[in-house]
């Protein structure tokens, strides 16, 4: 009791450094000081007030900083989740290096990758959660553990070298990072599940992470299955990904902190969970670019989860058929281990590519491009044999913009350098930059002429000429808008998997991952596109992308026909398409990387990208000015700032400027000055809305 008496001086204390949320302004600051009555350890979560309001934070592990701030002069904490155990040394580690790394404050990034509901709750309120999961009752173990496939040769020697890493590691070894590079269709999620059995039964917690939420189900279900036996407690397997209810989320983080999930599946943010019995991360479809968070702390999570790996001493298994060229030049030097599955299972063959020259078709007005006659043909064969294809489009929606022949109008949005895309389905023009959404006009708004006709095509599109090219064909559309509610996409995808689909179409959403057994053609209407981008990864991703989508064909190696992938292309000679044809990775990577390395790009070059947000260009290009002229690092060489691909989203004007220095370390120590003197040069661009440092970027 204070009895109103001013305590401050009164109490000595205990004086912690509180990882906080702290506006940008305060710049990079590291965790603030704060009183606290009692010993608190570090890890712990405490709220502590800051202005006015009170916040979640953690203890940091560090020391108080010198004389100048003395305890009585500090703001006590106040409250301290008592009950939960504190965060780990490793985790605390782990949230310095990203804070550090992609130049954000240690605070911040904490808050984002706690769960959200952890600021919202009291400290009663946390406690009676840990008491709900406490109150969780074991379902009833099956029967019988379920059969597990025999090894594949290949499959073998991979699960013999993670086992073996795994024993090394128990001895104290730190293991090198493994690359398993296996062609689609491989058994790779065969070998995570025996790594992951050989590091569940040494008692260990193992983290797999997953580009893709939708992914998730499948997988989710897939190690349910396998490990139902092994690990009946209750939440022994839980998932972390974004599209989870914060009730939901914040009870599979507990379960993984406590250490009662033994297994955690999820997408990037799950990189960041608190696993104090760590053993074995698994990084699926590594070369995804999901993995990279693109707002806020811009971090990746397969970096970090390779940094995480090793500072642990762990081995981490990072798993593609078309490795980043980051992770395949790695392997090239040695500092990732290589181990490789060449063969389908079953002895499956990879889909022939057929690489059709849209040249050789007449040129008639009229004709439409994507669903060429041949094409249809090819369909239509496969579809009296019975057999389900699948049609890829990069691109959603009826059509991506709408336009008036009279007067040249075109359905441009009014906030964006973009145009709106035509949605047939709720008859909308929708921007898919800002979300701008009106009714289709029924004429023309700019002269009246009611002939306003959608040019190009998206998948809605697509869908429907199908459907009427092809009568009697049952057509299934998978994307972001036939997925909107929950549910849908499951459904969806069983309908494939049961056989009631005959033609799939969809966008990137259906390539990935996904273990198809009955579809034998595949077809890439339109994806030249990619070529021309601006971006020095576009070729990579484009050629990710296709191995992916042809490898959704042929993966029932007991069928008889032979499977087959349709690229329809105005440019067949180009090395990208070639080596696609013969599905050479290898080679295709060998030209890309001596590309990288003469161009000077990564993995050769390692760069930073600068964004300034404003309403106007100049503005935003005046601080990327000014920055420049702040960098006097004769490591790093600053390029002039350009507009972003899609310069103004929302009313806002996007520039950029790229940073390159030789060397990492180079970038980052030069980075550790600058961005500190950009938190100040903002103040003096008042003009400037918003601005960022992307470290790696992986669009440009
Ligand atoms: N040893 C095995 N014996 C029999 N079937 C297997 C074996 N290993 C894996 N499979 C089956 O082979 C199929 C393909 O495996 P999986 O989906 O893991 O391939 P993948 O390498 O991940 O392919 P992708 O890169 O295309 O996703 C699955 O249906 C899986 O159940
Ligand atoms: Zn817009």
């Amino acid at each position: 009791m204070n009895n109103g008496v001013h305590v401050l001086e009164a109490v000595p204390g205990h004086v912690l450094q509180v990882a906080v949320d702290a506006p940008q302004h305060s710049g990079l600051a590291g965790p603030l000081s704060y009183r606290s009555e009692h010993a608190v350890e570090p890890g712990s979560l405490v709220r502590v007030p800051l202005g006015k309001r009170e916040l979640l934070g953690v203890v940091w592990p560090a020391q108080p900083p010198g004389d100048d701030t003395l305890p009585r002069e500090l703001r006590a904490i106040a409250a301290h989740f008592a009950d939960l155990p504190p965060l780990g040394p490793d985790w605390c580690r782990l949230l310095d290096f990203a804070a550090g790394y992609y130049q954000r404050s240690v605070g911040e990034l904490a808050s984002a990758v706690l769960p959200p509901q952890l600021r919202e709750l009291s400290t009663d309120q946390l406690a009676a959660r840990l008491r709900k999961l406490d109150r969780k009752r074991a379902a009833a173990p099956p029967d019988a553990a379920p059969a597990r496939p025999d090894l594949a040769p290949e499959q073998a020697h991979a699960v013999q070298h993670l086992q073996a890493q795994l024993q090394a590691q128990l001895q104290g070894a730190r293991p090198k990072p493994t690359l398993l590079f296996g062609v689609t269709g491989s058994g790779k999620t065969e070998v995570y599940l025996r790594a992951a059995e050989a590091a569940l039964a040494a008692g260990r917690q193992v983290l797999v992470l997953v580009p893709e939420i939708n992914l998730t189900p499948q997988l989710e279900a897939r190690f349910g299955e396998r490990f139902a036996a092994l690990l009946p407690e209750p939440s022994a397997i839980v998932s972390l990904h974004s599209a989870l209810t914060p009730a939901q989320r914040l009870q599979n983080w507990l379960a993984a902190h406590l250490g009662r999930a033994r297994l955690v599946l999820g997408t990037r943010l799950a990189v960041f969970a608190s696993l104090p019995s760590l053993g074995l991360i698994v990084v699926d479809e590594e070369h995804d670019p999901s993995y990279k968070q693109q707002d806020g702390a811009r971090y990746s999570a397969r970096d970090l989860a390779v940094w995480r790996a090793h500072d642990l001493g762990i081995p981490v298994v990072l798993g593609s058929a078309t490795p980043s060229l980051e992770s395949w030049q790695h392997a090239e030097s040695g500092r990732y281990e290589r181990v490789t599955l060449a063969q389908r299972i079953g002895g499956g063959a990879l889909p022939r590519v057929r690489l059709f020259d849209m040249k050789s078709l007449p040129l008639k007005a009229g004709v439409t491009t994507a669903l060429t006659a041949p094409l249809l043909a090819e369909l239509q064969a496969r579809l009296d044999r019975g057999e389900q294809s699948l049609v890829f489009l990069n691109r959603r929606g009826y059509a991506p913009v709408l336009h008036c022949g009279e007067c040249q109008w075109k359905s441009d949005c009014p906030h964006c350098s973009a145009w709106r895309v035509f949605h047939k389905r709720d008859r909308t023009l929708r921007c898919h930059h800002c979300g701008f959404t009106e009714r289709v006009p029924r004429a023309c708004p700019q002269c009246g002429n009611h002939d306003i006709a959608p040019i190009g095509r998206g998948t809605e599109r697509l869908e429907e000429q199908l459907a009427e090219a092809l009568p009697g064909a049952r057509v299934l559309r998978i994307d972001a808008d036939s997925t909107r509610r929950k549910g849908e996409l499951e459904a969806q995808l069983q309908a494939v998997h049961d056989g009631e689909v005959d033609i799939l179409v969809g966008t990137q959403m259906i390539t990935k991952g996904h273990d198809f057994r009955r579809i034998r053609f595949v077809a890439a209407v339109n994806p030249d596109g990619a070529l021309f981008s601006s971006d020095f990864r576009a070729p990579e991703r484009l050629f990710a992308l296709l191995m992916q989508a042809g490898g959704r064909a042929g993966r029932d190696a007991s069928a008889e026909s032979p499977a087959e992938m349709w690229v329809q292309t105005w440019h067949r000679d180009h090395a990208l398409y070639q080596a696609l044809a013969r599905h050479d990775y290898v080679r295709f990577a060998r030209d890309q990387l001596a590309e990288r390395q003469s161009a000077s790009l990564p993995p050769f070059a390692h760069l930073a990208l600068l964004r300034a947000e404003a309403r106007t260009a100049e503005a935003a290009k005046a601080f990327l000015d000014a920055a420049a002229a702040l960098a006097q690092d004769t490591a790093v060489l600053v390029y002039p700032p350009v507009p972003h691909a899609v310069a103004r989203v929302a009313d806002v004007e996007r520039q950029q400027m790229l940073v390159e220095a030789a060397q990492r370390g180079r970038l980052q120590a030069f980075l550790r000055d600058w961005v500190p003197a950009l938190i100040a040069l903002k103040r003096e661009h008042k003009a400037v809305l918003r601005w960022a440092v992307d470290v790696d970027p992986l669009s440009i």
